[in-house]
């Protein structure tokens, strides 16, 4: 018999507690043995739960209970569950989770924590929310060298675009749409400025490039300064705008990663993964391109990766050696400016030689038109050009007193 313990009761922890006791037999039969749920760790009270007698609220009753063995952290943030998760893989019990801010920070020394008491961390609910992303990155795709990685990671920003272009929908009450269905994090902050998405990234880079990815090297920029005017220039060529994480291994062993809102060609299978669904494409040396599908957010979909792992913990008799990448010191990943793209630009100008000039100094630009275009305002496109050169010439137009009213990074396809 396998004991379990869920650490916060929200919207993933429910989730976890309703899909195992519905599909509890064939759960059982596939971890091979008995399961059961013995506590819930919440800090309120749920006086008219069924499972009214499995809450608890002090960690250490679940900690220093021996038949305890796999522990689910869906509290989320890094303190308490950094201090909860460590003791519990330091005390023998495996740990899941689905909090992709403490992977991000705190993945390769919790693996090496796992690794070191012979249980498992794993983290499969972390990125893409129902999608097997993790374990086929590290199991089915084990012969490939991973070249790129590049996705829709976030739910909630592609629910909250997908609403305001097909819908016409304003952003705040595609944002409240959101949080009623409990895709968004608790602080929205961090799906709109895109810093989940960043957390996603930075955990699919760190196992597929082997070494620590950290937020805060990679240059993150989110959905709220997209506007009608950018999406209808996007169609205007045959492309949305989507929230993209991107990850690419350099020839010198760098690590090139950014979050940004990128024009995406109709030509692009990511183009059509709307609503609440991520899609994230992976690019092997063997397989060439992968691509996984589906709900990136909500409590049944995410839950369902948090009990994937419950089970794949009740059948492991040691650390997964698969899963794991190294320490760093951050040095790993490439400066913004030297990631090479494309770039739309939007420009307000009273004169016309902003293009000329524009043309002089980053070479053959496309010029993009739309409809009730006022005559002051000038979109284009710039060809590939390092990021650093690009910045450039947007401090030559303002100088001459060009106002930048957009600007999206192009997605290669
Ligand atoms: N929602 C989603 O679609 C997805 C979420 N995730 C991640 O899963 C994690 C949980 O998300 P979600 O379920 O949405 O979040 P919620 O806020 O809905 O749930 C967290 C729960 O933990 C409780 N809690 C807070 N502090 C403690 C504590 N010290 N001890 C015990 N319980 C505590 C909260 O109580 P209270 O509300 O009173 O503070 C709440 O009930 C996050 O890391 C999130 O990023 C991942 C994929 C998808
Ligand atoms: N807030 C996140 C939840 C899942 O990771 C999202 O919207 O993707």
């Amino acid at each position: 018999m396998i004991n379990i313990a869920v650490l916060g009761y929200g919207v993933v922890g429910s989730g976890v507690v309703e899909v195992f006791y519905k599909n509890r037999e064939s759960i059982q039969k596939k971890a091979g043995q008995e399961m059961e749920i013995k506590y819930i760790l919440d800090v309120r009270d749920f006086p008219d739960s069924p499972y009214k007698d499995k809450f608890v609220k002090d960690f250490d009753i679940i900690a220093n209970d021996e038949s305890v063995k796999v522990v689910a952290e869906v509290i989320g943030g890094i303190e308490p569950s950094y201090t909860f998760v460590k003791t519990c893989l330091e005390k023998g019990k495996s740990v899941v989770t689905s909090n992709k801010e403490l992977v991000a920070s705190k993945g390769a020394e919790l693996l090496a924590v796992a690794k070191e008491h012979h249980v498992n961390f794993f983290f499969e609910a972390s990125v893409g929310g129902g999608i097997p992303i993790i374990r086929p990155l590290h199991m089915c795709l084990a012969a490939n060298e991973i070249v790129e990685i590049e996705g829709i990671l976030n739910g909630t920003t592609n629910f909250i675009l997908t609403k305001m272009i097909r819908e016409n929908m304003s952003f705040e009450a595609a944002l409240k749409m959101a949080q009623e269905l409990g895709y968004a994090e608790r602080n929205p902050a961090a799906d709109i400025e895109g810093h989940d998405a960043c957390r996603k990234i930075c955990i699919l880079a760190s196992l597929s490039f082997g070494s620590h990815v950290y937020p805060q090297d990679v240059y993150t920029k989110g959905i709220t300064q997209i506007t009608p005017e950018d999406v209808a220039y996007a169609e205007s060529c045959d492309s949305v705008i989507k929230l993209i994480g991107r990850a690419k291994k350099m020839e010198d062993g760098r690590i090139s990663a950014m979050v940004c809102p990128m024009f995406v060609s109709h030509e692009s299978q990511l183009s059509t993964v709307d609503d609440v669904f991520n899609g994230i494409l992976v690019k092997g040396d063997a397989t060439g391109d992968v691509v996984f599908y589906g709900k990136g957010a909500g409590k049944l979909p995410t839950a369902s990766a948090v009990v994937g792992d419950i089970v794949d913990c009740a059948k492991a008799t040691d650390t997964s050696t698969s899963l794991h990448w190294e320490p760093s010191e951050g040095k790993n990943v490439v400066d913004k400016s030297e990631n090479e793209t494309a770039m739309y630009l939007r420009v307000k100008s009273d004169e016309v030689k902003v293009l000329d000039v524009a043309r002089k100094l980053l070479g053959d630009i496309r010029v993009l038109s739309r409809e009730g275009q006022p005559s002051d305002e000038f979109a284009f496109i710039t060809p590939i050009a390092k990021e650093a050169v690009i910045d450039a010439a947007i401090s030559r137009l303002e100088s001459m007193g060009a106002e930048i009213l957009g600007e999206v990074r192009i997605l290669e396809c």
